[in-house]
């Protein structure tokens, strides 16, 4: 099947926030900051890339543009004719490296456009399978928890299975408690999630990965039945202490917030932070967050309860 020129698709993307302390690579939180594209197949035959916002100034504009490889890539797992050319021009909001999950939010991106332009050109509605586009997008991007949660919005549980000719993700929403508001502090520096993942160890003790597992558990009750057991909840095992040297002063955040009783995590790779609370302490987080020396752009995003969506 050939995409025919012309065809089009405009959508939006949720930034998310992965592990909310011992979730690793599995508990993901959409958050309402929002990348938008608009795709429009060409007859080529090379690309052309406009980017406006986040990464203006250091994306490529070539094929090698993380949409665009993506959207290439979804083409071939979905068995669709990949287009001569296209047109990618993209509104960036979702900061990069930070720890927001820009990465997932473009892969997202690049997947739930090539779904949605191959089901146009097949003569359907355009509209999005987002439970293929969470397979496509978590198989690509390697660890689900930003993605789905960009897929899906909302809060998420992910598990993956291997599979051919790709993994098997299977996604379950997380109800998230009214009551809880997301407080993401972002620092003016970067940290790529490779750097951040290359000092993790191979190996935890067997006891280590037990009692993570337990506060796996405790956070999801937490998150979808009781706010006040979040602290507990958040209380990572496995890769924030590792990471420390890599993100001091988050980590230093992150430790004055619990003390002052607050539930804080790093938010997925670093180095933002998020702190998970309630409308009336929102104020008490960006207080203990300007204390310190080093500066913090301070969201209070909300949780949107949808992911991609179609735009037009
Ligand atoms: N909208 C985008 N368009 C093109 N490339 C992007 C886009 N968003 C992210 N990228 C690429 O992904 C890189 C950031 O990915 P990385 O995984 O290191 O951080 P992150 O996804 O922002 O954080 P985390 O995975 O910890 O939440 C950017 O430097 C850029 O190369
Ligand atoms: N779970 C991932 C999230 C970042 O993409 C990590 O912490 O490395």
């Amino acid at each position: 099947m050939v995409i025919p020129v012309g065809t089009s698709v405009t959508l939006r993307v949720p930034a998310s926030s992965a592990n909310l302390g011992p979730g690793f690579d599995c508990l993901g939180l959409a958050l309402g900051v929002w990348d938008e594209a608009s795709i429009t197949v060409t007859d080529g035959p090379d690309p052309v890339i406009e980017v406006t916002g986040s990464g203006a100034d250091t994306v490529p504009r070539d094929a090698s543009h993380l949409v665009h490889r993506t959207m290439v890539t979804a083409f071939e797992h979905l068995g669709v004719e990949v287009p001569a050319g296209v047109h990618l021009s993209s509104r960036n909001a979702v900061p990069h490296g930070r720890g927001l999950g820009s990465s997932a939010t473009a892969i997202v991106m690049g997947v739930a456009a090539a779904q949605s332009l191959a089901s146009l050109g097949a003569g359907g509605d355009g509209e999005l399978d987002l439970d293929t586009i969470n397979t496509i997008a978590c198989a690509l991007e390697g660890h689900p928890d930003n993605a789905s949660a960009s897929v899906f919005g909302g809060a998420t549980l992910s598990t993956t299975d291997a599979g051919q000719p790709l993994p098997t993700t299977r996604t379950v929403p997380l109800r998230l408690h009214p009551r809880i508001i997301p407080v993401v502090l972002v620092p003016h520096t970067q940290l790529s999630t490779h750097t951040a993942r290359s000092v993790l160890p191979d190996v935890v003790p067997l006891v280590t990965a037990a009692a993570n597992s337990a506060r796996v558990g405790l956070l999801v009750h937490a998150l979808t039945s009781d706010p006040s057991l979040l602290i507990a909840g958040t209380t990572d095992l496995l890769h924030q202490e590792s990471r420390r040297p890599s993100y001091a002063a988050s980590m230093a955040l992150v430790d004055a917030l619990r003390a002052g009783g607050l539930a804080a995590t790093i938010s997925g790779a670093g180095p933002s932070v998020l702190a998970l609370t309630t409308s009336e302490r929102v104020d008490e987080v960006t207080a203990i967050a300007a204390s310190g020396d080093t500066s913090w752009q301070v969201l209070t995003p909300g949780v949107p309860d949808r992911g991609v969506h179609l735009v037009s």
